[in-house]
């Protein structure tokens, strides 16, 4: 029986803005997107039983319907009525609840997979579609590449990648809430907006320099205020010599961008004194 594989990178936010918050609860965004790296991987094959059944070697997530890929295989299963089953495993390599979008991107990973196992032929547009009744990023998940997302950031625009350099990614050993973050979240605190306009110009002229000073995330306060350890990290890439230097998400983990290789290692072995899990990815452009 054929086994299909899909990889399920992690995304970072290089603008993350907040409009306002909106009536059904959600707040209205405008951010930029794009994948590195640092990937899960899901292997799915066909169950001789009409089930959906998960496996992974991490111990620390759910494997029933509270996780999202699991949630994904019901979604596509149910409204398109397909009446067999499915065991997918999935290697998780991505930190859970980091701002990194692995649980979205997991999701999105499975719609793609089964698709293709199930043969449903479904363009990326009702994908995507599927996907943003799982989560706000699971479009984005979907999608790929660098993109402006607005909305509640299902409302997807692809843009140029970003220029190539090297991305720390540094976890402290606390789990953030996403819901929470925005939870605590007044826009009127907000002091500067970052601006969506000056990274897509830094983006179209490939300007890593400016691509590092148009960073911005305004969720970053509210993580920050609550976690100084997220503080700490920062000011430790941004001392180890890191050009650009932002939180992902909600958090709480914090990315470093650094163009030259000699200064990667610097920042990597500054960075592992604080926290167990760093990695030093590429952006995948
Ligand atoms: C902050 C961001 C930035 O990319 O990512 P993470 O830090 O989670 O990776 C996203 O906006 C997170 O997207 P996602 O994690 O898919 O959120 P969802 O599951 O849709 O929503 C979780 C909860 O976050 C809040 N939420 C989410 C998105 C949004 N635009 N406004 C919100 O207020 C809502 O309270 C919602 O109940
Ligand atoms: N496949 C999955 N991988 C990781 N977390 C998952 C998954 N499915 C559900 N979850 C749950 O979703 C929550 C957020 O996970 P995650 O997507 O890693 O966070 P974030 O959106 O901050 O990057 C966690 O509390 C976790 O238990």
């Amino acid at each position: 029986m054929s086994k299909i594989y899909e990889k399920a990178p992690a995304k970072i936010n290089l603008v993350l803005d907040v409009l306002r918050k909106r009536e059904d609860g959600f707040h209205e965004v405008e951010m930029i997107m794009t994948m590195v790296d640092l990937a899960d991987r899901l292997e799915m094959e066909e169950l001789p039983r009409d089930q959906i059944v998960l496996s992974s070697q991490a111990g620390f997530i759910p494997l029933d319907e509270k996780n999202l890929a699991f949630q994904a295989a019901r979604l596509i299963k149910e409204r398109y009525g397909v009446k067999r089953g499915v065991y997918i495993h999935l290697d998780k390599q991505i930190p859970v609840a980091a701002g990194l979008a692995g649980g979205s991107s997991d999701a999105a990973a499975a719609l793609k997979g089964l698709n293709r196992l199930w043969d449903l032929r479904l363009p990326r547009e009702e994908l995507e579609l599927l996907g943003a009744e799982l989560g706000s990023d699971v479009p984005f998940c979907i999608r790929g590449g660098t993109a402006v997302a607005r909305g509640r950031g299902e409302k997807l625009e692809s843009v140029s990648p970003p220029p190539q350099c090297w991305v720390v990614l540094a976890k402290p050993p606390i789990n953030v809430s996403t819901a929470d973050v925005y939870g605590k979240f007044r826009v009127n605190d907000v002091k500067r907006h970052p601006s969506v306009p000056r990274m897509l110009d830094a983006l179209s002229r490939q300007s890593f320099p400016d691509m590092c000073a148009a960073l911005g995330n305004v969720l970053e306060n509210v993580t920050l205020h609550r976690y100084p350890e997220v503080r700490q990290i920062k000011e430790c890439m941004i001392k180890a010599g890191a050009d650009g230097v932002l939180m992902s998400g909600s958090g709480p983990t914090v990315f470093g961008l650094v163009s030259k290789e000699m200064k990667v290692a610097r920042v990597y072995n500054a960075l592992r004194g604080f926290c167990k899990e760093v990695f030093v990815v590429r952006m995948l452009t």
